[in-house]
């Protein structure tokens, strides 16, 4: 790399000489020349000067005047001050002002002058290299700082924070110092014991890069879902564990606002028939394997037609809305699913009972919906009900016997149920 040399001296001889001196250099110096300090500020200012040369003795001022305002300007360029007198006062007041070096021209010599602005210009590279990489991780971590994930490092072998970013003061309304006294545990309850940390932390190992969704505990005590990036980096003989943490709370409202969209009736509330087939099936697997029953049956407002026809279609809407309640209030146990299959029609599956048991909540419900919904209304239901060990039975299969029943009850005259049981399939 070329290293560019601003000579100001007012002796012509001099900058000759200086200049032939350092060109014969090994290092490669390019040299400029000026024989006085008046235009200092506008080179400065255009060229990128790695060191000046400036004499002292000047016509115009000496040459200490002028480091100040090399300094100012352009701080990483070298300043050696040239003198022909060379007294030791002197040096002190340059080295006072700022200058890097000193060369009286009593002892000047091509190696001394080209040892000296080497030197010279290696300590301001070293400074300037010093200075930015400073201002590079200032910059680093302003941007840590305001970023709205969560930094944490943490010591692999205790858990404790190492250090992290203004987002987990934020987060757990402490300051700094609360902080570093502890450790991840106190922001998460992911591991029930240190094993589970050190076991987390062989996988974090082998996997060199893992991503996985926890919840952490704010300050406030409320626990926020986020996305944990952790990853091991090693500094010197230390390692760490990295953590990036992103709130993904937005994220799983508007993913369950979603599925609320995709699986609800905005009518009734109850779920649509959207993944009802998978649903029926986990069910009547798990009913199995504990010999129970399970019903699915159908329901159908009878002359439905009607309602909205003498009664205008808000009004069906609502008597709707009053058979879900209906079945609501009647239909309760947490396996129990309820969906509205469309229009009129509703399902209901049932499986925590034996068979006498679900037959009558099927009754029941034919029984309370003229006496509940206003404008009054009958209900008819086809219902299956049988040992889900017994038989081998699909939700479409299910479903389709529910609507034999359905028909026979509509055919029989309404406001009735009837069964299919495993006898019969
Ligand atoms: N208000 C309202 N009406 C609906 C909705 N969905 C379907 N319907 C109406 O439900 C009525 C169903 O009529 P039908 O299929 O003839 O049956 P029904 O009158 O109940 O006669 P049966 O089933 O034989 O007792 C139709 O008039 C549809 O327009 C809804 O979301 N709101």
């Amino acid at each position: 790399m070329r290293n560019t040399i601003l000579v100001i001296d007012d002796s012509e001889t001099d900058r000759i000489i200086i200049e032939r001196y350092l060109s014969q250099a090994q290092e490669s110096f390019e040299v400029i020349c000026y024989p006085e300090a008046s235009s200092l500020e506008g080179i400065l200012k255009m060229v990128h000067i790695d060191c000046v040369l400036i004499d002292f003795n000047m016509p115009n001022g000496n040459g200490l005047k002028c480091i100040s305002a090399i300094k100012d300007i352009s701080p990483y360029t070298g300043v050696i001050l040239v003198t022909g007198f060379g007294d030791e006062k002197l040096a002190s007041e340059a080295f006072k002002a700022g200058v890097d070096d000193y060369l009286s021209k009593k002892d000047f010599s091509q190696s001394r002058l080209t040892s000296i602005v080497s030197n010279v210009v290696s300590k301001k590279r070293i400074e300037r290299e010093h200075h930015n990489a400073n201002a590079e991780l200032e910059l680093l971590r302003t941007v840590v700082d305001n970023t709205p994930n969560l930094i944490m490092v943490c010591d692999p072998e205790t858990s404790l924070f190492i250090t992290f970013n203004l987002a987990l003061n934020r987060f757990l309304q402490l300051p700094s110092e609360h902080i570093k006294s502890k450790s991840y545990f106190h922001v998460s309850q992911q591991f029930k014991s240190t094993d589970e940390w050190y076991e987390f932390v062989e996988t974090v190992k082998k996997a060199g890069h893992y991503k996985f969704e926890t919840e952490l505990t704010r300050g406030d005590d409320t626990l926020v879902p986020f996305e944990l990036d952790c990853c091991f980096s090693n500094v010197g003989e230390k390692s760490y564990l990295l953590f990036s943490g992103m709130d993904i709370s937005r994220l799983k409202q508007v993913q369950h606002e979603l599925l609320d969209l995709a699986t609800k009736d905005p009518l009734t509330q109850l779920r649509n028939r959207r993944g009802l087939a998978e649903e029926f099936k986990r069910i009547y697997k798990s009913t199995a394997r504990e010999s129970g029953e399970v019903c699915l049956a159908l329901f159908d407002i009878d002359d439905f037609k009607q309602v909205n026809d003498q009664h205008g279609h808000d009004v069906g809407d609502e008597v709707l809305v009053q058979f879900a309640d209906v079945m609501r209030s009647l239909v309760r146990r947490p396996l129990d699913i309820i969906a509205r299959a469309g229009g009129e029609e509703f399902i209901v599956i049932i499986s925590d009972g034996d068979r006498d048991a679900l037959v009558d909540i099927i009754r029941q419900i034919i029984k309370k919906a003229p006496n509940e919904i206003s404008p009054k209304v009958t209900v008819s239901a086809g219902a299956i009900c049988v040992k889900a060990n017994n038989v081998e039975l699909t939700f479409e299969k299910a479903f389709k016997i529910a609507d034999e029943n359905l028909y026979q009850s509509k055919h029989k005259g309404k406001n009735q149920a009837n069964f299919s049981y495993d006898e019969s399939i």
